[in-house]
């Protein structure tokens, strides 16, 4: 690709697109500038570590930019918006990665007509692994899309989606990998009762979901069926699933999503103000 990214913020999910996309070559490291509010000492340490340029000065960072990727937290957009909105032109796509807030709300905030894309990836973007879901604003083409698709390619798998769907997406693909990491730390728990060796469990933890999560893709059975092959009457999946059952397992997922669902929606409306 030719057109130069800038990163307006620099957190955790910058670093991890940034990573994804430098490691795959999508884009050569000079065609990444980021920025944050205000902090260098993390700008020059990103610059060391990938090689990308860095600039404290929005005006040179946008200047220098075809698409322009907001990173920052929902809190912290109108700030951001009214920062740069008096230095795009109008063929400048924007990317936001922004958990909640509506391409409808940035376009009214910018007040122009520059093309909105929104996204929702995750932090496996670190290592290409990322499930991103985008949609588009009033002015992004199809195009303009499929640019943006292009792009995050590069850090996983992409899927076009409606925008009202965004805010379950969010829970289920943006969130969704921590909710299996609070899983893991719960079997490392159990781990460290037993009092066994951390060194071969980690492994083995590690390989057990990628062994499920291959299974999931590639097999025709659903979920159910997968599960149901596993469990043996009277046996010790029995057991554990009917002890899952009794603590509520899957009602507790179902409400973990829901809730992460309406929170997407509640930063909207506590940011889209
Ligand atoms: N962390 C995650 O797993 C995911 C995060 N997101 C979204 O990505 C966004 C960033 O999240 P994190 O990286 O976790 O946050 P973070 O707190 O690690 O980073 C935020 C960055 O924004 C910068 N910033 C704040 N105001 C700014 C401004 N006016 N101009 C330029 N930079 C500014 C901060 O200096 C900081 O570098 C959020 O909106 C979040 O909803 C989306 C998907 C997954
Ligand atoms: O927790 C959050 O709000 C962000 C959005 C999805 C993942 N992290």
């Amino acid at each position: 690709m030719r057109e130069t990214i800038a990163f307006l913020g620099a957190g955790s999910m910058a670093e991890a697109i940034i990573s994804g996309m430098t490691a795959n070559k999508i884009v050569s490291t000079q065609q990444i500038i980021a920025t944050n509010r205000s902090n260098q000492k993390r700008l020059l340490e990103l610059e060391g570590t990938y090689h990308i340029k860095t600039s404290l000065d929005k005006k040179e960072v946008i200047e220098q930019s075809d698409i322009l990727i907001l990173a920052m937290k929902p809190k912290d957009i109108k700030v951001a918006i009214a920062e740069i909105k008096s230095l795009l032109t109008e063929n400048k796509i924007i990317v936001s990665l922004l958990a909640g807030i509506s391409t409808g709300f940035i376009q009214q905030q910018l007040a122009t007509k520059n093309p909105i894309v929104r996204v929702m990836p995750n932090t496996s973007a670190m290592i290409g692994q990322s499930a991103t879901t985008i949609t588009s604003g009033k002015y992004a083409s199809a195009e303009h899309v499929h640019l943006i698709e292009k792009l995050m390619t590069s850090i996983g798998t992409t899927i076009v989606i409606k925008e009202e769907d965004m805010d379950a997406f969010t829970a289920l693909a943006g969130s969704g990998p921590a909710f299996y990491y609070y899983m893991v730390e719960a079997m490392e728990q159990f781990v460290e009762a037993k009092g066994l060796d951390k060194e071969i469990a980690k492994p083995l933890m590690v390989q057990t979901i990628k062994g499920a999560a291959a299974m999931l893709e590639a097999s025709h059975d659903s979920p159910k069926v997968l599960r149901e092959k596993i469990t043996s009457p009277g046996g010790t999946t029995e057991t554990g699933i009917n002890t899952l059952s009794e603590h509520r397992f899957q009602a507790a997922i179902i409400a973990c999503l829901e809730q992460a669902t309406l929170r997407s929606k509640e930063l909207r409306d506590l940011f889209e103000k």
